[in-house]
C-alpha cells in the first residue's frame, strides 16, 4: 500500500534554517501529541506540525520511502545558513519492523536542533507559532495483558530453543507486548523528558506516537562514513552486583557472546559490500540503568553514495532484533509470537536532504495512542537459553518505559 505524498500541491516549499539560541530541545516541543524527536545527551533534532507525510507498506517499503524523499526534497527550495547534518529538510523516520505493518515519514514544519557548537531552527512551509503548553504528567496508569501476555510469551521462548536444539535457526530474538491505560490522553513529551533524563546516554525519540529511548544505532551516515553500534547480550543488576562483576559476568558468557557475534556478523557482512573499509571495535559492555549489554561499534567507509534509508534495506533486521539464519528466524517469529511487532524493532530516526541522518533500533518503546501506550521487549535465544530468566530480560527491558509512565 502507497500513499500519495501529503505535501502542499502545485506551490514549491520554502525551508529556512537560521542559526538559533541554545534554549533545549525537548523543552521546545510545544503540544501533548505529536511530537518528534531524536535527542541524546541534549543534541539532536525536534520538530512539530507536518509540512508533510508519506506512509508505506511491503517489501518495497525502504526504496519507496527514499525514492518520495528524493523527490520531495528535489521540490523545495532551500536557504540553509548552517550547512551541518540535520539542518535544512529533514523527515522523521519510523519503519515497520515487518512488511506487513505502517511505515511513516514525517517532515514537521519545524524542527530545533543542537549539534556540537550549532543550534539551529528550520521552518518549512509556514511557522504554525504554536504556543508551549504545560507538560502533563499521566496520572492513574494501570496495566493490562497485551496481543503476547508474559505466560504465553514464556511458552513461546521455551518453544523456540527446543526448535533450535532441533536445528532450525542459531538465534531468534522473541518479543511481547504490554499495554498501559492512563485516565486521560498520555503527553508524549513528559515520556521523551524522562527518558531523555534517565537514560541520556540513549537515543530518545518520538515518531507518530511511537516514543522510547534506545540505546542501539542501527546505522548513522556522516558523508562517507557510516557506523553502527550493535547490541546483544545482556544482564541486569541484581543481588548487588557490581558494574565490574556484571561486565565480567558477560565478557565471559559464551551463550552471550554467542547472541553478540550472530548480530554484529548480521550487520557487517550486509554493510561490507557498500564499504571499501569496515572496522569492528569490540565487544564491550555498556552499561544502563536497567540493563548491561555486550556491545560492538562498527564504522565503515562508504565506496559510493548509497542513501541511508538504501543501506538500511540491506541491514534491516540484523540478528539482533529478527535471528539467524534470518528467514529460518522470521518464520519462526511470526510462527511463535503471533502478534505484530507494528514499528517495535525496525528502524527509526531522520534523514536529512543531503543524504545524511541516523537510523536506531526502536527499542525500549511504547506506541501511544490517546490514553493507551503499547510497550514491547524483546530477548534474543540460543539453544541454551532459559525461559525463566528471559521473561526478567524483558521486563528489565520493560523498565524504562515503565517508569517514565509512573
Ligand atoms: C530486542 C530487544 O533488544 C535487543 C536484544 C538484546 C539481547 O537479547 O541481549 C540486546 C539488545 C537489543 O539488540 C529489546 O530491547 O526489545
Amino acid at each position: 500500500m502507497t500513499t500519495a505524498p501529503a505535501s502542499r500541491t502545485g506551490t514549491r516549499l520554502g525551508v529556512l534554517t537560521r542559526r538559533a539560541g541554545d534554549t533545549g530541545l525537548l523543552a521546545a516541543l510545544p503540544a501533548p501529541i505529536g511530537a518528534l524527536a531524536w535527542v541524546r545527551n541534549g543534541s539532536g533534532l525536534v520538530g512539530w506540525g507536518e509540512a508533510a507525510r508519506f506512509e508505506i507498506s511491503g517489501p518495497d517499503r525502504f526504496a519507496l520511502a527514499d525514492r518520495w524523499w528524493a523527490e520531495f526534497t528535489a521540490s523545495l527550495d532551500v536557504v540553509d545558513e548552517v550547512g551541518v547534518p540535520g539542518s535544512g529538510p529533514v523527515a522523521f523516520v519510523s519503519l515497520a519492523f515487518g512488511d506487513e505493518d505502517r511505515s511513516v515519514l514525517i517532515v514537521p514544519e519545524v524542527i530545533v536542533g543542537r549539534r556540537g557548537n550549532h543550534s539551529w531552527v528550520t521552518t518549512i512551509g509556514t511557522d504554525p507559532e504554536l504556543p508551549v503548553t504545560a507538560v502533563r504528567r499521566p496520572t492513574g496508569v494501570r496495566y493490562l495483558d497485551g496481543r503476547l501476555p508474559v505466560p504465553a510469551y514464556r511458552e513461546a521462548v521455551r518453544t523456540a530453543v527446543d526448535r533450535m536444539r532441533a536445528g532450525e535457526a542459531a538465534k531468534v530474538v522473541l518479543a511481547h507486548d504490554l499495554l498501559a491505560v492512563a485516565d486521560e490522553d498520555i503527553d508524549q513529551r513528559h515520556l521523551l523528558s524522562v527518558l531523555a533524563r534517565r537514560y541520556p546516554d540513549c537515543w530518545a525519540y518520538a515518531v507518530d506516537g511511537l516514543i522510547g529511548a534506545t540505546p542501539e544505532l542501527l546505522l548513522r551516515r556522516t558523508g562517507q562514513v557510516v557506523d553502527s553500534r550493535v547490541l546483544a547480550g545482556t544482564t541486569w543488576p541484581r543481588d548487588g552486583l557490581s558494574d565490574a562483576e556484571l561486565a565480567s559476568a558477560l565478557l565471559t558468557s559464551e551463550k552471550d557472546l554467542d547472541e553478540h557475534r550472530y548480530a554484529v556478523r548480521s550487520l557487517a557482512d550486509a554493510l561490507r559490500p557498500y564499504c571499501s573499509s569496515l572496522s569492528v571495535d569490540g565487544p564491550a559492555v555498556l552499561h544502563l540503568p536497567n540493563v548491561s549489554h555486550l556491545s560492538s561499534d562498527v564504522v565503515g567507509t562508504l565506496r559510493d553514495s548509497p542513501s541511508l534509508l538504501g543501506l538500511g534495506a540491506a541491514v534491516h533486521p540484523t540478528a539482533a532484533v529478527g535471528g539467524t539464519p534470518r528467514a529460518a528466524a522470521l518464520a519462526m517469529i511470526a510462527d511463535l509470537e503471533r502478534m505484530d511487532r507494528g514499528r517495535y524493532a525496525g528502524p527509526v530516526g531522520w534523514i536529512d536532504g543531503s543524504g545524511d541522518g541516523e537510523l536506531g533500533i526502536a527499542l525500549r518503546c511504547a506506541d501511544v495512542e490517546g490514553r493507551t501506550a503499547r510497550l514491547f521487549a524483546g530477548c534474543g535465544l540460543v539453544a541454551s537459553s532459559d525461559p525463566d530468566t528471559e521473561v526478567r530480560e524483558a521486563h528489565a527491558k520493560m523498565r524504562p518505559l515503565r517508569e517514565a509512565l509512573s
